[in-house]
């Protein structure tokens, strides 16, 4: 398993820009959740890690190899990525224990024991490996697509929204088969999701996409508790924005006190609030209140610290 580092990434299509300056981390055996609505850019970002497609500008790093850019493309196949598309992208002419072993070097192809291994893995029983893809539900489909990517001992693995077209109660639980896969394997991977919910609840840091640029990288607690604006406020959670005078930690407001923490969530120029009393801070405008500055007093935007918490990462 290697970590991944993505550094200043930019790629246009045609004179579009859809990344501007990305940078990511992804450290070693842990899951980052790309976050954001449609068209933001996540699918392009991960088909530039996957080597799908060169960026205009910066690197992507594996551990510390350069794969793409510095005038390096390391093909896709060489990289040691595995890879699980949307709808699974099984071979239907092919069995479960066909599609498998297609993902295992040459000399484990034939291994039975093997394709029963990682059918474990994803919480499949080993009796399915003749079926073929069609005899199987949307999420036994998508656990097969895992363990076909998880087969070669990735040193990446990338899930392009995987559990998208899958019902709610399947997607639950495949969730959590592919949750508990990840992390037996201790496999570094990136989830490309618009559900909050599951980036929340799956993800070790959620990397938080709007109009191509990284806007938030942070824990899924930190997240909800400290949206960078607010914006990812009312993408990331259900949000009541209130205004709020702000004194000495405490924001006083339509709930009553309710303790802030040290840092606000600041408007840059996405901000949508319109309105004339709205406090977030504007570029060129001083921070209504920043720690130290307890005798400050202003109007201001947050979460109030005493709301509920989504569900702990895993
Ligand atoms: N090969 C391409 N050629 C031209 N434009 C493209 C290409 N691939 C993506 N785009 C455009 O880039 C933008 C970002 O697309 P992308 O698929 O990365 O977004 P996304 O955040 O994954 O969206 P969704 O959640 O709907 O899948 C979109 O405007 C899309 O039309």
């Amino acid at each position: 398993m290697s970590s991944l580092t993505v550094t200043a990434l930019t790629k246009a299509f045609g004179a579009t820009p859809v990344l501007t300056g990305v940078d990511l981390h992804v450290p070693e055996g842990s899951l980052t959740a790309l976050l954001g609505p449609s068209g933001c850019g996540k699918t392009t970002l991960l088909r530039l890690v996957a080597g799908f497609e060169d960026p205009d500008s910066g690197t992507v790093a594996l551990a510390d190899r350069i794969v793409a850019g510095e005038g390096r493309s390391v093909a896709a196949r060489r990289r040691g990525i595995g890879f699980v598309p949307q709808e699974g992208g099984l071979f239907p002419h092919l069995t479960v224990a066909g599609n498998i072993s297609f993902g295992l070097p040459r000399g484990q192809r034939r291994d039975g024991g093997r394709v029963g291994e990682l059918l474990r893995l994803v919480g499949l029983d080993p009796s399915l490996a003749d079926r073929s893809p069609h005899q199987l539900s949307g999420g036994q489909q998508q656990r097969v697509a895992l363990a076909r990517a998880l087969a070669p001992a990735p040193s990446l693995v990338l899930l392009d929204e995987p559990f998208s077209s899958l019902d709610a109660g399947l997607r639950e639980e495949t969730r959590q088969a592919v949750s508990a896969a990840l992390a037996a394997t201790g496999a570094t991977a990136v989830l490309v999701t618009h559900d909050q919910a599951e980036a929340l609840s799956m993800a070790d840091q959620v990397a938080v996409l709007r109009s191509g640029r990284l806007v938030q990288l942070t824990d899924p607690r930190t997240l909800y508790r400290s949206p960078s604006d607010l914006d990812v406020a009312t993408f990331v959670g259900e949000a009541v924005v209130l205004d709020a005078d702000v004194r000495g930690g405490t924001a006083h407001c339509a709930l009553g006190a309710v303790p802030c923490e040290g840092r606000w969530p600041t408007a840059g120029p996405g901000c949508s609030c319109a309105r004339s009393s709205c406090g977030w801070r504007r570029p060129g405008r001083p921070a209504p209140w920043s720690p130290g500055s307890a005798a400050s007093t202003s109007t201001a935007t947050t979460r109030a610290s005493a709301w509920p918490s989504p569900t702990g990462p895993r």
